[in-house]
């Protein structure tokens, strides 16, 4: 599997379930893309999603019914607690070309990872579908060993372009921007105060 970053505004993405997974996936994705979610029963945390939501059991929809809701979406999620349902969902969805992910039963070709985003960052782990804790335990390890990243990132795009300004090679650039990255009190000042840390690299990278 290779992975992309998707720009998902104005994409339509059906979720097939109701519940506690269901309302995990639809509330990552309705961050960014207009989501609807069909199920026969609906969890309050689906409810209160800005999502669509249509009541239907699967088991009494034939394909060419499913395939009103599958045909327009450019990425379809089963998490349906019936796993022979979400496969069937696979099925329609691999034979009309549109992208499946399967939260149980036979993988589909899109995994969700775990993720650690900023404003400025986005980290996605994946294990091969292996092992969900490890990725959640990798993400959360992250969030734990760098809170400052978004910050660092803000600080090494101010640095970079000062830099620039000042018409340094790129050689030189390049080691300053790596011995910021592994100053440590950068990054815990970082975590404190943003002007503190730039004023700590301004005065010891940058001479001023
Ligand atoms: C294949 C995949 C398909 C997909 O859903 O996309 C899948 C499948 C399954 N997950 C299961 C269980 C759990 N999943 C989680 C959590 C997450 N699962 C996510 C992704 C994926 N899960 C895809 C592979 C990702 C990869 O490649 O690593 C994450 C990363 C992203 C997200 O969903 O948002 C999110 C963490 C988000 C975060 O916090 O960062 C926990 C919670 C925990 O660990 O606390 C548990 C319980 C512990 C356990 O069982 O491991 C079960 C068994 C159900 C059962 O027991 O019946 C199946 C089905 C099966 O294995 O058949
Ligand atoms: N991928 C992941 O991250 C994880 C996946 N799972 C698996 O995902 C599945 C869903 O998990 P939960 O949301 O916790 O289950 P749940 O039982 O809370 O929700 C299942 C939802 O599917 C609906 N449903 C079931 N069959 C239906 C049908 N034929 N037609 C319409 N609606 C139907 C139910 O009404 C309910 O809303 C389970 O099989 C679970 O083992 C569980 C944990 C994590």
């Amino acid at each position: 599997m290779i992975p992309l970053f998707v720009e998902c505004a104005g994409k339509q993405i059906v979720v097939f379930g109701g519940g506690e997974v269901a309302a995990r996936k639809a509330a990552h994705f309705s961050q960014e893309a207009d989501v609807l979610v069909v199920s026969r029963a609906f969890t309050p945390s689906v409810r209160a999603l800005p999502v669509q939501i249509e009541t239907l059991d699967t088991r009494e929809a034939d394909d060419a019914e499913l395939l009103r809701f599958i045909g327009p979406a450019f990425l379809v999620i089963g998490a349906l607690s019936d796993k022979a349902e979400n496969d069937r969902i696979g099925a329609l969805c691999k034979e009309h070309g549109v992208l499946f992910n399967n939260a149980d039963g036979k993988p589909g070709d899109v995994v969700i990872p775990a993720i650690s985003a900023g404003e400025f960052y986005t980290i996605a782990v994946s294990t091969a579908s292996q092992s969900p804790a490890v990725s959640r335990f990798i993400r959360q390890e992250i969030e734990k060993r760098y809170p400052a990243l978004d910050a660092m990132v803000a600080l090494q795009h101010r640095l970079r372009e000062t830099l620039k300004e000042r018409m340094t090679t790129p050689e030189e650039r390049r080691r300053i921007l790596w011995d910021v990255l592994r100053d440590k009190t950068v990054w815990t000042l970082l975590s404190e105060s943003p002007d503190r840390a730039w004023e700590r690299v301004s005065g010891r990278y940058l001479n001023e």
